[in-house]
Parts: C-alpha cells; sequence; structure tokens
C-alpha cells in the first residue's frame, strides 16, 4: 500500500529494531490495531518497521484484518540480486508490500561501517522498487557538543541524495536521530529538532526547489515518547517521529500517534 502523503501528513513510524519473533510482531500489531482509530489514521499516516523475520507475518496481518497500519523494513541491499549472502533485496521487501525502509540508520552506519555512498545506493534501491526511503542522519555528542550538528547532518544528505531526481526525492522521508539521544532517554529540545529539521528543509529547497522541500517529511527520532513528542510536532519542521524503544509498547505508541491530545 503507498502511504498517503498529501502536503505533508504527518508519519509515526516504529522502528522494532532487533526485537520480537514473528509470532509477537502479529500480537504486536494486534494490540496496535485495536488501539488506533479511523480518525488515527485520518490525522497521521503509522507505520511499522519489524525485522525482516516478521514482516511475512505483519503483511498477512495487516491484509487479513485491511489495516490502515503501513509497514516497511529497517535495511535493504544496494544490489538487485545475486551473491550477497544475507542480504534482501527492495524487490523481495516491494513483493512483501512494504511503504518504507531505513537507510543510514546510525546503528547501521556505525556497526556496520555504512558511509554515506552505500546510503545512497540503498536510497536509489529502495526507489528503483518504489519503496520509500527514510533516510536517517544524525550527529554524535562529539560533534554536537562542538556546535556541528547542522554542517554533520547537511553533509549526510548531500551524500544519500545524490543523484536522486526532484522527482524522486518529493516522496522521501528524512529523519534526523542525534545518536546521542537514541536509547538513552537524552531527548533533544523541541529547538534542538527544528534547528537541525528546518536546516534539512532549507537544503532541499537548495538542492531541488521549494516544492520539494515543502513535500518531504523529516522526522525527529531519539527516546521519543508520550511524555515528550506534542512539544516537537509543534516545530514547524518536524513531521513526525521515528520511534525505537517506545514502538515496542502498543499503549504507549498509539499515545505518541495521537500527540494532538497531549500537552505541549
Ligand atoms: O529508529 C529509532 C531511533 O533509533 C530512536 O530509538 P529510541 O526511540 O529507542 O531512542
Amino acid at each position: 500500500m503507498a502511504p498517503a502523503t498529501p502536503s505533508r501528513k504527518p508519519l509515526m513510524a516504529g522502528n522494532w529494531k532487533m526485537n520480537g519473533s514473528h509470532l509477537e510482531a502479529i500480537a504486536l500489531v494486534q494490540k496496535l490495531a485495536f488501539g488506533l482509530k479511523e480518525a488515527d489514521y485520518e490525522a497521521v499516516d503509522v507505520a511499522v518497521l519489524p525485522p525482516f523475520t516478521a514482516i511475512r507475518s505483519v503483511q498477512t496481518s495487516v491484509d487479513a484484518d485491511r489495516l490502515q497500519l503501513l509497514y516497511g523494513a529497517q535495511d535493504v541491499s544496494q544490489h538487485a540480486s545475486g551473491a550477497y549472502t544475507g542480504e534482501v533485496s527492495g524487490a523481495m521487501l516491494a513483493k512483501l508490500g512494504c511503504s518504507f525502509v531505513t537507510v543510514g540508520h546510525s546503528e547501521r552506519r556505525q556497526y556496520h561501517s555504512e558511509d554515506d555512498a552505500t546510503v545512497n545506493a540503498k536510497a536509489r534501491a529502495a526507489i528503483a522498487n518504489e519503496i520509500v526511503p527514510i533516510v536517517c542522519v544524525g550527529e554524535g555528542l562529539e560533534v554536537r557538543k562542538a556546535g556541528g550538528q547542522v554542517a554533520h547532518c547537511l553533509a549526510q544528505v548531500d551524500g544519500a541524495l545524490e543523484k536522486i531526481t526532484a522527482e524522486q526525492a518529493r516522496t522521501l522521508v528524512i529523519a534526523y536521530e542525534p545518536v546521542w539521544a537514541i536509547g538513552t532517554g537524552e531527548v533533544a529540545t523541541p529547538q534542538d529538532a527544528q534547528e537541525v529539521c528546518g536546516a534539512v528543509r532549507t537544503r532541499l529547497a537548495e538542492l531541488y526547489d521549494g516544492g520539494v522541500a515543502d513535500q518531504v517529511r523529516i522526522l525527529y527520532g531519539g527516546s521519543v515518547k508520550g511524555a515528550n513528542i506534542a512539544g516537537i510536532m509543534a516545530q514547524a519542521d518536524v513531521d513526525g517521529a521515528l520511534v525505537g524503544g517506545a514502538s515496542l509498547d502498543p499503549g504507549e505508541f498509539v499515545k505518541i500517534c495521537r500527540y494532538r491530545d497531549l500537552p505541549v
């Protein structure tokens, strides 16, 4: 199912990371389906990003119950097919109905040495299969302490978007995830999130045009939960969240999707 994205409909994407069996994934989807109402889906796109082993089960649950829940993967091979042991291609993910795939997550950059060229190749592999890449950028603590967060993230954006056309860029999602705020309980302030997300949008206008910049959804990620989402979503250039730990708790994730009801 293609995500509905007219005029930057907010997107809440739950990155489950390496958690849960396919059976636990089904249970989690069922709980989310029970918690999320029609009005929620009208207000926001909601997506889950299970581990590869659970995507087929999520697809079956979504199809069987005709859920409006979108789903995707956490990684994609830069190659189309062939002798790449352990890798999963964009075509395979497309066949499973994936709408999204994260590329360039800091955990892939850090633990699998993925550089901007690899992130770019993966983003293009996703696009070639009509899957929307969620391109992740973000600075580590040292860069943040030195005040280099904007330059660092913009360089990652430039690298990730090489050879991606304006037409392709329109549907992109970019996620700003300061590495020091991932899974640490340290949340960037709403102003920190806006500073980088706003700079990314300006860069999109420079790389492409204002129309593209207006359409691309820019998410914040890093220790997002019900208690802080409303303030983050109040920022002009934040269009949603990439949620890790809190997305494994269906009650908390539903609360995040209903950020409009929460105090800023
Ligand atoms: O992809 C999600 C991010 O890495 C954030 O994870 P977190 O919400 O557990 O901090």
